[in-house]
């Protein structure tokens, strides 16, 4: 963590980061106030900043005190996305207010799934500010702004503008502008362009010694054309509120966050994830995406290195149960409405992930040009899963809309399952009911051949329970004989095939001895019962041999046709957490969340996958999985606590503390 004059600076801890977002994009920002990846103005627009991903050649935009070694620490602001950095010396302080303005955070009026969102409803443009201020005494800052567009791989072209208050920094396909509010105020301040060793990107680099009470206001905004950037730079960006649009954008998340009704514990922990998340849904379409980045590695140096920009139908299905736990229900009614207008013709056209805009190519590609995180190549963009067949993806959205009309929503909204929806998921019920006999790539999108693995079959299974039930409770045309005869038929299979009795586990995939973590969601989606003796034996053989040293559970640990390691994955350490909650062992549950909990960085955010070993964060950055699995988790503890009190205490002490739960 070190300031401007560090110039060798290389990679930076995953969970270091402090991330900022506006519901179109985020952007990742170090501690020492540089933002070393955004994609700008969307999720999955070309990354104009990715010193993440190439210290060397990666673009970056920093603010920090230009004497080296001062060193920043972050915080959010009180329920919210807006990110502060401190840097404090014997000198002065400074304060680096980061944020993405957004107009609202309730449902949009959703546009067509085909647009690039450059400009907001009221016409100007999405952009990240940063304000920085000397709260005491006195500090030199630079600002040093490195465009490299699409990935690194475009050359670009900077001009200052006339009062050196702005530039404009253009390539072939992207246009960026700078604009610098209060500069004229401050005699010290000057900007210059400076030529790096790479010839392709220069940078721009301005300087300024603030003192208490002075401050200077950064913002950058991308532009569909140079000359509408242009227009950003002399118009637009100078002469907006900025101020005014902090304030509404910490009112707009403070307001959606206050929309929580979780009473738990790990109260914090939880505020931080649902905020997390909600940064991840993308409110053009509502689409959510599984993470920000991509190519963090999961294994530091190694091949496992994939785009998460994409919607996984099965990672925003998960991400609604979140929400849900916390009482929010305007993201399930935007992602449903993301579903509906998806294009697929039947079950086997149906694609398990899909672009924000329901884009169905996400051809991955590998970025020879750069060099990875901390040496980690190859960098992908797109992701060749999207050709996978996961038979768990039609248990997935049918569980989806089952709870969506559990929550009442269909009323709230005045929407209803019949008609066009119920067609779509008869069409996807009838289609398991074909195919669920089917070998596949599996929850783990494993890449070394399909195999029956039993946690697709337990998924098909929650695909006609959970069709069986709409049809029942609605009185919906189904053909419920056949379809309660098939799901009854997959329960029996699972059981015969799936559990092995010598190892007293179920396993990873029929006729194959090894354990997988994913089995731990069995009971959590209603497939057996948490104290089965078939799931405690699970449970305990997953402790005993698919964990590491600290408790924390590996995905599986067979062959899955890749190179290399990886870390324990903190989705699967938190079904851990719920199972042994739900079996009544709620201490061991406890000591377990509290463990990995200590893992996330400072700001509270996870990736995906964890190195105990070396206290290292792996993989995408903030995760979805991981913030899901932390809400349902302390959830789970949250009921596991109350059930423990009744059986404790007094019955009547006990009826009072659950009538207190919401
Ligand atoms: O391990 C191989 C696979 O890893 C990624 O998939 C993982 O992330 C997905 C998004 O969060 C998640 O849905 C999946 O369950 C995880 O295994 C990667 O996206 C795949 O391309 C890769 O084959």
């Amino acid at each position: 963590m070190v300031g401007m004059n560090e110039l060798n600076r290389t990679y930076l801890p995953i969970n270091s980061y402090g991330v900022i977002g506006d519901c179109h994009s985020a952007v990742l920002v170090s501690p020492d106030g540089s933002v070393d990846w955004g994609c700008l103005p969307d999720f999955d627009s070309p990354a104009i900043f990715c010193r993440l991903l190439d210290a060397e050649q990666g673009g970056y935009f920093q603010i920090a005190p230009t004497e080296g070694n001062i060193p920043g620490s972050q915080r959010y602001l009180r329920g919210s996305n807006v990110l502060q950095t401190r840097f404090a010396s014997i000198a002065g302080e400074v304060v680096l207010t980061d944020f993405m303005p957004v107009e609202t955070l309730s449902a949009w009026p959703y546009q067509a799934m085909n647009n690039n969102t450059w400009t907001r409803e009221d016409g100007s443009c999405h952009c990240m500010v940063r304000i920085v201020e000397c709260v005491h005494g006195e500090m030199s800052v630079t600002m040093r702004l490195k465009v490299t567009p699409n990935y690194a791989a475009d050359a670009s072209k900077i001009e200052l503008n006339a009062q050196h208050l702005g530039a404009l920094i253009t390539s072939e396909q992207q246009n960026v502008a700078l604009a610098i509010v209060g500069a004229s105020l401050l005699p010290s301040y000057s900007m210059h362009v400076e030529q790096n060793e790479l010839p392709k990107h220069a940078s721009v680099v301005a300087q300024v010694t603030l003192r208490e009470g002075e401050r200077l206001l950064f913002a950058v905004g991308m532009g569909r054309t140079a000359r509408s950037a242009r227009r950003l730079v002399e118009e637009e960006l100078p002469t907006r509120n900025f101020d005014a649009e902090l304030a509404h954008t910490l009112h707009a998340w403070r307001t959606w966050i206050a929309g929580s009704n979780y009473q738990g514990p790990y109260a914090d922990k939880v505020e931080r994830s649902a905020l997390a998340l909600k940064l991840m849904t993308y409110a053009p379409t509502g689409a959510i995406v599984a993470a920000p980045t991509t190519s963090l590695p999961e294994h530091l140096g190694g091949v496992r290195n994939w785009d998460y920009r994409f919607t996984w139908l099965r990672d925003a299905t998960f991400t609604l149960y979140a929400f849900n736990v916390l009482g929010f229900t305007e993201e399930a009614r935007a992602f449903t409405h993301w579903l509906r207008r998806l294009s697929y013709a039947n079950g086997e056209d149906l694609q398990i992930m899909y672009g924000i805009r329901g884009e169905r190519d996400l051809t991955e590609k590998e970025l020879y040009h750069l060099s990875g995180y901390g040496g980690s190549r190859p960098v992908r963009v797109g992701n060749g899963a999207a050709e996978q067949k996961q038979m768990d993806v039609f248990g997935e959205v049918l569980d989806c809309i089952h709870m969506y009309r559990r929550q009442g929503s269909f009323e709230r909204y005045g929407e209803t399952l019949d008609g066009p929806l119920w067609s779509m998921m008869r069409m996807l019920v009838d289609y398991v009911c074909e195919h669920w006999q089917e070998p596949d790539s599996g929850i783990w999108e494993v890449r070394g051949g399909l195999r029956h693995f039993v946690y697709s079959k337990v998924m098909c299974w929650v695909a006609l329970d959970r069709g069986i039930r709409a049809a029942e409770q609605m009185a919906l045309e189904a053909d419920l004989p056949r379809w309660i005869a098939i799901r009854d038929q997959i329960r029996a299979d699972i059981l015969i095939n799936g559990y092995d009795t010598n190892l007293g586990a179920f396993t990873q995939s029929y006729g194959n001895g090894s354990l997988d973590a994913s089995n731990l969601l069995l009971p959590l989606v209603g497939f057996i019962s948490p104290n089965d003796p078939r799931m405690r034996s699970t449970v305990d053989r997953i402790i005993e041999n698919l964990t590491d040293e600290h408790g924390f559970v590996y995905r599986y640990l067979s062959d899955d046709g890749l190179e290399g390691e990886e870390g324990t994955f903190a989705i699967c350490t938190f079904w851990l957490v719920d199972n042994l909650a739900m079996q009544g062992r709620v201490d061991e549950a406890r000591s377990l969340f509290e463990r990995l909990a200590s893992y996330a960085g400072r700001l509270g955010l996870f990736s995906e996958e964890i190195d105990a070993r070396n206290n290292a964060a792996l993989g995408n950055y903030p995760q979805a999985f991981t913030h899901i699995a932390l809400i349902n988790s302390a959830n789970n503890l949250r009921k596991a606590e109350i059930r423990m009190a009744e059986h404790h205490t007094d019955p009547v002490i006990a009826a009072i503390r659950l009538q207190k739960q919401p």
